[in-house]
């Protein structure tokens, strides 16, 4: 389930995950290699121990030990592009394995990375394996691309919160109807491929109208999303449960067979039923098929529906499946 609000830490490390195996930024990293006319470019971000490239040119390690670091000497001074002429005559580097070592590096120059809040996250930077000097406008130009790394990281971070939003049920924040439409639709078509079942439930709490009618609106929100939170709990990790619209929810069970889904899906019934609610005791109804007696996906819906209307009508609280056993 999303978190209204997260930590700085949590902020840092999408926003840089976000960024893994992106085109644009190896593209900017080239350009950097380019316009610094040097063979090793990278987009480093650090954490406590490490730097980690998250894009690279000229380098085949992923990250190095933080203590060995260029970069974190670069990022104490945000404002910046810190410049190593010769890293053999600098006595911060000059003992570094990566300068001792055969054909090492002797030339480093590195623009920090800093996110909308102010955070500095990394670095862009290059390599070079002889001494030289950057001029002024090479360094402008790295300033510049390291705030186009900043704009790009950003933007995908972004982008991959509005779509978490997007397929999330606003009132339970569980998954919405979205997410199911997309995961109901790419798990059919995986059980057509590839004959690997599943089970489909619907869950509707019963006499909900009678309980908003009681006790407002508002205990009703609290309610849904009380049995939301025990669906999701109780479920095993790679079910995948959603807001299917109103007071109903939806269940896939990948994986399982009838008779399994079944005894599953009782227990989360009993434990809606058992729960201590404080206003009046509530219950679900269940209605189950599995799709392995259908091939076309809104049969299969339409059949979960009218186990579900079955349970309804023989009294509620209940699940009944359709199946084969
Ligand atoms: N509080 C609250 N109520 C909702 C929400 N969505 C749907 N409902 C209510 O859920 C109730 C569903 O009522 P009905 O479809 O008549 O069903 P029921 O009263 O649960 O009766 P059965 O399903 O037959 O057991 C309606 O009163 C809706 O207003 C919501 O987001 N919040």
């Amino acid at each position: 389930m999303p978190k209204a609000t997260q930590s700085n830490q949590e902020n840092k490390s999408s926003l840089v995950m976000a960024a893994q195996g992106d085109q644009n930024l190896q593209d900017i990293i080239q350009l950097a290699c380019y316009i610094c006319d040097s063979p090793v470019a990278m987009v480093t971000r650090v954490d406590d121990t490490e730097l980690n490239f998250i894009a690279k040119v000229g380098v085949s390690a992923s990250s190095v030990a933080r203590k060995d670091s260029f970069c974190v000497y670069a990022m104490e001074d945000p404002a910046t592009v810190m410049v190593v002429p010769d890293a053999r005559l600098d006595h911060r580097f000059s003992a570094n394995p990566m300068v001792l070592a055969e054909s090492g590096y002797r030339f480093y120059a590195g623009s920090p990375l800093i996110s909308l809040t102010g955070e500095v996250i990394g670095t862009i930077c290059v390599f070079d394996y002889v001494p030289k000097q950057l001029n002024q406008k090479q360094i402008s130009s790295l300033q510049a691309l390291s705030r186009q790394v900043i704009a790009m990281l950003e933007l995908k971070q972004m982008s991959e919160q509005l779509h978490t939003i997007s397929m999330t049920d606003a009132l339970t924040g569980i998954n919405n109807r979205r997410a199911f439409d997309q995961k109901f639709e790419a798990e059919f078509a995986r059980w057509q491929r590839t004959g690997q079942c599943f089970v489909l439930a619907l869950i509707d709490i019963d006499h909900f109208k009678s309980f908003n009618d009681s006790f407002g609106h508002a205990e009703g929100d609290q309610a849904l999303s009380q049995v939301a939170r025990l669906f999701q709990q109780h479920c095993r990790n790679y079910d995948f449960f959603a807001r299917y619209g109103g007071e109903e929810f939806v269940l896939i069970l990948p994986g399982t067979d009838s008779a399994s889904a079944y005894k599953t899906l009782e227990k989360l019934r009993l434990i809606v039923a058992n729960h201590h609610w404080s206003l009046r005791q509530l219950t679900v109804s269940i209605g189950v098929a599995s799709a392995d007696l259908f091939n076309d996906k809104h049969k299969l819906l339409e059949a979960a529906d009218k186990m579900l209307y079955q349970a309804k009508a023989l009294g509620r609280n209940r699940c009944c499946i359709l199946s084969t056993i």
